[in-house]
């Protein structure tokens, strides 16, 4: 009988016989998953824990509060501000940075989410997540500051990201590839399904929301473009295409089969660099690509090299199957 290999065994073991994570950051991501299994039981609840439907608040991006947004930020906020192992956290739907109070003792980690990634699948039953980002607080000086959180993606010390699809998956990364585990829920614990995730190098399938076409730059139009010719066009192959708008579900299905997921600049906010989060969003999901073998770009910069200005730092994304994400990169530097 195969022994099957919790997420605790796995934390444990890239601890103590692979020395690739100290015991607080152990700590700290179990609490994570915890979280993530409660927000599991009640997305899986629905209507029936009456937790479907907007909240009638806006978060700091002006965009329109669901229920379920407020209830995974909470969930997560609760579950990780007394253990010790955290400085800060840093929400997409909070205003500001969240000090961990001093009646709790102080840990040396910044823990980053988007609580609830995908908020308008929630109502309509389409696979949802929450994703999370770890940075150490900077050494020196006492007490924490949005400043400490302005570290390039590069600096991360763990990423991961939960899918609540028709399975829960939890997908992680402490620097040393990606491995996925799924929520055995009789068990009531993440189970290690996949390690050493690699993203195929080349694909037929891209994610982008085609519906934005004619707002976008000349090297998204004319990568999608070459794309849709298929066989006969310059490509030589036929592309399909998925767009799910649950940013993990997409990544998901990228990090499974391969594909690249785009969500490019575009000319009806010209001032905004993009639509995703750069620190809850772009840098966790860029760094499980690439250490799964693919690429992240903002279609000239590598995503995990850009130095954030500020907390909710918008950010254009392209990422997954490598050679792809270069072509749609070198386009830009020519076009
Ligand atoms: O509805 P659009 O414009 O296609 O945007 C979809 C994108 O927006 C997002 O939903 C943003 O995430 P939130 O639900 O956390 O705001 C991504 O997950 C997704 O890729
Ligand atoms: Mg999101
Ligand atoms: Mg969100």
């Amino acid at each position: 009988m195969s022994t099957k290999i919790s997420l605790t065994r796995y934390l444990v073991e890239q601890q103590r016989v692979d020395g690739l994570i100290p015991s607080q950051l152990r700590l700290l991501l179990e609490v994570v998953a915890r979280a993530c299994k409660g927000i599991s039981q009640a997305v899986n609840k629905g209507a029936l824990g009456g937790v479907l439907g907007t909240a009638g608040t806006e978060n700091v991006q002006g965009e329109v509060q669901k229920k379920l947004d407020i209830i995974a930020n909470e969930v997560l906020i609760e579950a990780n501000e007394w253990g010790g192992h955290l400085a800060a956290m840093a929400s997409e739907e909070m205003d500001t940075i969240y000090v961990v109070p001093n009646r709790y003792p102080q840990g040396e980690y910044l823990l980053l989410f988007d609580p609830l990634d995908g908020s308008s699948n929630i109502d309509v039953n389409v696979s949802i997540g929450t994703i999370f980002s770890v940075l150490k607080k900077p050494e020196g000086l006492a007490g924490v500051t949005e400043a400490d959180f302005l570290q390039p993606g590069a600096r991360q010390v763990a990423a991961g990201y939960c899918v609540y699809g028709p399975q829960t998956t939890l997908v992680l990364t402490v620097g040393d590839g990606v491995a996925m585990f799924t929520l055995d829920r009789e068990q009531g614990s993440f189970v290690l399904t996949q390690e050493n995730v690699r993203i195929p190098q080349d694909t037929q399938e891209f994610a982008i929301n085609m519906s934005n076409m004619r707002h976008w730059d000349a090297p998204v139009k004319r990568y999608i473009d070459e794309c849709l010719q298929g066989v006969t066009g310059p490509r030589g192959k036929d592309f399909n295409m998925r767009w799910i708008a649950s940013m993990v579900a997409d990544v998901h299905r990228i990090l499974t089969r391969g594909g690249i997921f785009m969500y490019p600049w575009d000319q009806r906010e010209p001032n905004k660099p993009g639509k995703l989060r750069l620190m809850y969003e772009a840098n966790p999901m860029s760094w499980l690509v690439e250490q799964a073998g693919g690429a992240a770009t903002n279609g000239r910069q590598r995503i995990l090299d850009i130095t954030p200005t500020k907390l909710h730092e918008r950010v254009s994304v392209m990422l997954g199957s490598r050679n792809e994400v270069q072509r749609v990169t070198s386009y830009h530097a020519t076009l």
